[in-house]
């Protein structure tokens, strides 16, 4: 198995297995980065530009090509259908599987059925702020995965942003549902922010843009002072000004602590069900 490279060094080669909305953001990330002569596997992609290669089916996958590490990142409900044609390459690089819900239990042993009783399969959960060196990934690494093979995903993963690990594989389920899902919870208050922007009477165009600024000042602001959110959030809200007007109705008992409490369980009930 390979062993991880210096930081300054190109990201070593990667089989990453789906390139589509997650596998595409992570491989831009990594392009940008430098990356060694990689082999995508994706019937969707015809735009990888060289040195790297795409394929089509599994069946054509370079027999010769050594990767360092083989990056999952198709639909967990395609699991079965991928993980034979993996079998080969597994006895060569560890898997890394960004699959929802997907236990490395499960994988292990879809492989093992495969032919491959050694695979090491190390689970992550990046989100699609990687494209642009952004990313939040959580990794979890089972106890039969080495000190290397471990430093190798960390060295892949930190070029396209924050890591973290955590210790106990079922925390995957909670990290999935607040940060692999959770841009989508914030591109969801950028479209409401706009509609209602609209609805109010603004022009179209400058709803949109206002919207957009706020959410990506914000954000930027948040990671740039290190100041706690609620502490921020109080800097916006004057004594009887407008913001706690609105934060009254957002902060009810019954709206925000609630709803979004609500949905980032059931996203993790739901990571929980994809295991199977
Ligand atoms: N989208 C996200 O924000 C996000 C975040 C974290 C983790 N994930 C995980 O990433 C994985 C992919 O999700 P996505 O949103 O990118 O889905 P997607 O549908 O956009 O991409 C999946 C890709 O896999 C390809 N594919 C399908 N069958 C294949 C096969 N047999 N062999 C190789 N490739 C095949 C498809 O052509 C497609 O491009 C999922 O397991 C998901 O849980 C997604
Ligand atoms: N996108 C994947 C899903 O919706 C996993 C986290 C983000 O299932």
């Amino acid at each position: 198995m390979s062993s991880p490279a210096s930081p300054s060094a190109p990201i070593p080669p990667l089989l990453l297995v789906g390139c589509g909305q997650m596998g595409g953001a992570m491989l831009a990330g990594w392009l940008a980065d430098g990356l060694a002569p990689s082999v995508v596997l994706d019937r969707h992609r015809d735009d990888i530009p060289a040195p790297h290669r795409v394929v089509r089916d599994a069946a054509d996958l370079p027999r010769d090509f050594v990767p360092s590490l083989i990056v999952l990142a198709a639909k967990p409900q395609k699991a079965a259908e991928v993980l034979p044609a993996l079998a080969p390459f597994a006895r060569q690089a560890p898997i890394l599987s960004v699959m929802a819900g997907k236990t490395v239990g499960g994988l292990t042993a879809a492989l093992a059925d495969a032919g491959c009783p050694d695979a090491v399969v190390i689970r992550a959960m990046p989100n699609t702020p990687s494209a642009i060196g952004q990313g939040m990934t959580v990794c979890y690494t089972p106890p039969g995965a080495s000190d290397a093979q471990r430093a190798l995903c960390e060295r892949i993963l930190s070029a396209i942003g924050d890591t973290a690990w955590v210790t106990r594989e079922e925390q995957m389920d909670a990290v999935t549902a607040i940060s692999g899902s959770g841009p989508a919870y914030v591109f969801l208050l950028a479209e409401l922010m706009e509609q209602t922007g609209t609805a109010l009477g603004l022009p179209p165009e400058l709803a949109r843009r206002i919207a957009r600024r706020t959410v990506s000042g914000a954000g930027a602001l948040i990671e740039r002072t290190g100041v706690d959110a609620a502490e921020l959030r109080r800097r916006v809200t004057s004594p009887g000004g407008t913001t706690q007007q609105a934060l009254s109705v957002l902060m009810a008992p019954d709206a925000w602590p609630t709803t979004l409490d609500r949905a980032i369980r059931a996203a993790s009930r739901r990571a929980r069900e994809l295991a199977s």
